[in-house]
């Protein structure tokens, strides 16, 4: 799936009618397929961009499409993953994870197959029938991933998901995040705060700036003779062309 943002703007109102100029005049275009990150300073309006794609939100100014249609609302064709899990404490792992499909009137069997498969992606099988409490933070994090592969969407929008997990957990997510990404037909929109995260997934960075944000450095990830191979992080971090990308993007920051 092919997602433009058409010179989006947006301006909230705040309750007691301030005006907030969070995003202003962007335009980008992800072609099907593409991983994209997303890197800026708090509140320069990574996840009203987000909110955007996902169809929560109408800016202000400007639209977003995917393949071509307006996105106007919701849909699962967009699978989006939070900070927090947001996994039901009283439904086992598996009926987290079937919720969406149950959703959208998916027949019983075919819900449990199709859970099943995403469990067994995630390495959750065999805690298909735990309760979410009784996994730990990283485990939840794959939990709510699953829940959104069962959709099978073409769209997977991603904000900060592993921001709260520890350093090693977040290294092992991401290497399955980069494992599904290169089983192809996912188009991934990603917002962390990590330059290094950035780079390791993206295969393009952009870099916003401080609000209202705009997007201020676009930055394909090129890194020869890693394309495809399994994720080498450490190999990866000590490579040039790395170093040369990251100080790029880290320069481009404005706090
Ligand atoms: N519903 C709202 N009403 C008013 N202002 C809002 C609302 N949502 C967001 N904002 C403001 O808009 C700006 C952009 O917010 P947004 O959440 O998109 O930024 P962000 O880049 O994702 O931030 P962070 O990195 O801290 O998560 C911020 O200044 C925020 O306070």
């Amino acid at each position: 799936m092919t997602l433009t943002l058409d010179e989006v703007s947006h301006r909230y109102v705040t309750e007691r009618g301030e005006v907030v100029h969070a995003v202003s005049d962007t335009s980008v275009t992800i072609p099907d397929g593409q991983f994209v990150c997303v890197v800026g300073p708090s509140g320069c309006g990574k996840t009203t961009l987000l909110k955007v794609l996902a169809g929560f939100l109408q800016p202000t100014g400007g639209g977003a499409t995917m393949d071509g249609a307006p996105i106007t609302a919701p849909s699962p064709e967009r699978g989006v993953v939070f900070q927090h899990p947001n996994l039901y404490p009283w439904l086992s792992v598996r009926k987290n994870v079937e919720l969406g499909l149950k959703f959208q009137g998916v027949a019983a069997g075919e819900r449990a197959a199709r859970s099943s498969e995403q469990l067994e992606r995630v390495g959750l099988a065999r805690f298909s029938d735990a309760r979410p409490y009784e996994l730990s933070g990283g485990m939840q994090q794959r939990a709510q991933i699953a829940r959104v592969l069962t959709s099978d969407p073409g769209v997977i929008l991603m904000d900060e998901p592993f921001g709260a997990l520890d350093a090693l957990t977040r290294e092992q997510l991401q290497g399955d995040l980069l494992r599904i990404s290169r089983e192809g037909g996912k188009t991934i929109f990603f917002i962390t705060h990590s330059v290094d995260e950035a780079i390791v997934l993206g295969d393009r960075v952009l870099v916003m700036s401080p609000r209202p944000g705009r997007v201020v450095l676009d930055v394909p990830v090129d890194i020869s003779g890693t394309h495809g191979r399994a994720l080498d992080a450490e190999e990866l971090r000590a490579s040039e062309e790395f170093r040369e990308i990251r100080e790029q993007v880290a320069s481009a920051i404005v706090r």
